[in-house]
């Protein structure tokens, strides 16, 4: 029998590094985990967590003026980004010292430095020291893909937007996904001016497109310009700093920061795959079986990495599956059904299930109910922004299979209802459901 430093060595100390290697750990595994930047990966420091932060942040623009209408007189209001950015970094800091105490408390050896697979079951760290496992987890996350055009490295990606030394005055941003439509909510209640550019004529594909068309209305009424089915040709720095961006499709423009939210890309440079042969696909991702598995036998990803859904909580069933089939002799496999999700735009999204036209697709007949209501709050701020909800009902089965809401707070509304429509069920339970008066979420047993 071989004899190993480790029993497992993990890549990257991110959402599913993290959970794997402390759970591992607690099964009785003898567990290290290398990480390049900063331990809790991209969610903790420059994702999910400090972006939320500046959403909430975003919310009191609105809120300060809708104000005056519920009575208050505020008197001038300004906003100071560095104080904003500064407090975010503060809790961003907390929270990586969390999350390293969580992992030294499962007395997991943290090596802050990068890791590369050097043969088999052999690991190099960038120190130079070499170690083995008899198990290698890939949690390398993804990186955002960037641009290549003339003048492209004048951009930043959604990791410099938590550090920029001043809120820029005008922004453009490439992509019209996820972090697009984010950004372009936060940076357009800082006060910046700000444009997306698109180089189709759809926003948030994946989404409900009454959804994506209703976000699309209120962000225009908002100030926010899109420029579609337009490409970038080159960036040109001026003298004072501000950018000439070239169009094809649109004209000229000049802005104080171009931003790229062009979709992220398994983090795999580097990483000595081909030296052990671990098999990839089109983009980079690496390929597992439903247990997170390589076609290396002691090689497992779970994450970014492997490009099956780039959300945090699914990465995370990830780790623990893997932690509790691999070292704890309790075989489990994710089930990527029903996840809910949500874009925290200016008002949110959220989505579960099956859109209209895919339930049109696998199911036939089809049930489809809508509200398109102006929430109260919005009614007495005089503010003329309609949420809009749409259910969609096997009609054979009379189960609900999809949710998706646009308006104030839909994401934390559809945490609960994402339970209904996984323990599958109908629109008459959603009925026979009495009603919390006056909320937004009522309007969902309120369907007729
Ligand atoms: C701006 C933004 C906002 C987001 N918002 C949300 C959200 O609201 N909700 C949501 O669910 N998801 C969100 N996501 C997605 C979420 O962050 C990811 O799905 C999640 O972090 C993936 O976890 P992971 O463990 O696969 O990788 P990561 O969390 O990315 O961790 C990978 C880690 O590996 C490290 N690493 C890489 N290579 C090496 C190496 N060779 N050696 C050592 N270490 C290495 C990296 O530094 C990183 O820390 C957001 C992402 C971004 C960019
Ligand atoms: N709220 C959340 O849960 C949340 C928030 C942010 C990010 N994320 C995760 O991170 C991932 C990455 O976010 P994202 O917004 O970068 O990706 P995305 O996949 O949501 O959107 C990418 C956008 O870039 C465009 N694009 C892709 N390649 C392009 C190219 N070569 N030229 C021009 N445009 C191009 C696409 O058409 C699309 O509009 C998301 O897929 C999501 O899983 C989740």
């Amino acid at each position: 029998m071989a004899d190993y430093d480790f029993d497992l060595f993990t890549i990257g100390a991110g959402s599913g590094g993290v959970r794997a290697s402390r759970v591992a750990s607690a099964h009785g595994a003898k567990v290290a985990v290398a990480e390049e930047y900063r331990v809790g990966g991209t969610c903790v420091i420059r994702g999910c967590v400090p972006k939320k932060m500046l959403v909430y942040g975003a919310h009191f623009a609105e809120d300060l003026v809708d104000a005056k209408q519920f009575g208050w007189d505020i008197g001038e209001t300004s906003f100071d980004w560095k104080r904003l950015r500064d407090t975010v970094l503060g809790d961003v800091d907390r929270l990586n010292g969390l999350y390293t105490e969580t992992l030294e408390n499962h007395d997991v050896t943290i090596f802050n430095e990068r890791a590369e697979i050097t043969g088999d079951h052999e690991i190099t760290l960038a120190s130079g020291k070499v170690v083995t496992a008899k198990y290698i987890l890939i949690a390398t996350g993804a990186e955002p893909a960037v641009l290549n055009f003339p003048g492209s490295e004048h951009a930043i990606t959604s990791n410099e937007a938590f550090h920029l030394d001043e809120m820029p005055k005008r922004v453009m941003i490439a992509g019209g996904g996820y972090i697009a439509n984010e950004f372009a909510g936060i940076f357009h209640e800082f006060g910046a001016k700000v444009c997306i550019v698109n180089r189709g004529d759809q926003l948030l594909r994946s989404y409900e497109p009454a959804l994506s068309d209703r976000l699309l209305k209120i962000s225009m009424t908002k100030g926010i310009n899109f420029h579609f089915n337009t490409t970038f040709k080159s960036i040109t720095k001026n003298d004072d700093g501000s950018l000439h961006v070239e169009l094809n499709g649109d004209d000229d423009q000049t802005v104080d920061c171009v931003m790229f939210a062009t979709g992220r890309n398994p983090n795999v440079k580097g990483l000595g795959l081909e030296t052990v042969g671990v098999e990839q696909g089109k983009i980079g991702e690496i390929l597992v079986d439903e247990y997170s598995k390589t076609n290396v036998d002691y090689i497992y990803a779970v994450g970014d990495v492997t490009n099956r859904v780039q959300l945090t909580p699914v990465a995370i069933r990830e780790g623990q599956a893997f932690a509790d089939t691999v070292f704890n002799n309790d075989p489990k496999t994710v089930n990527y059904d029903h996840i809910p999700s949500a874009v925290f735009s200016h008002p949110p999204i959220s989505a579960v299930g099956l859109t209209e036209g895919e339930a049109r697709n696998q199911l036939g007949n089809i049930k489809v109910y809508q509200s398109d209501f102006r929430p109260m709050k919005n009614v007495v701020a005089g503010r003329n922004e309609r949420g809009l909800y749409k259910m969609i009902v096997d009609a054979a089965t009379d189960k609900v299979v999809g949710i998706h809401m646009i308006g104030p707070e839909s994401a934390e509304i559809m945490q609960g209802f994402a339970v209904a429509v996984k323990a599958g069920l109908t629109k008459a339970d959603f009925d026979a459901t009495v009603a919390i008066h006056p909320t937004m979420a009522e309007e969902l047993v309120l369907l007729k």
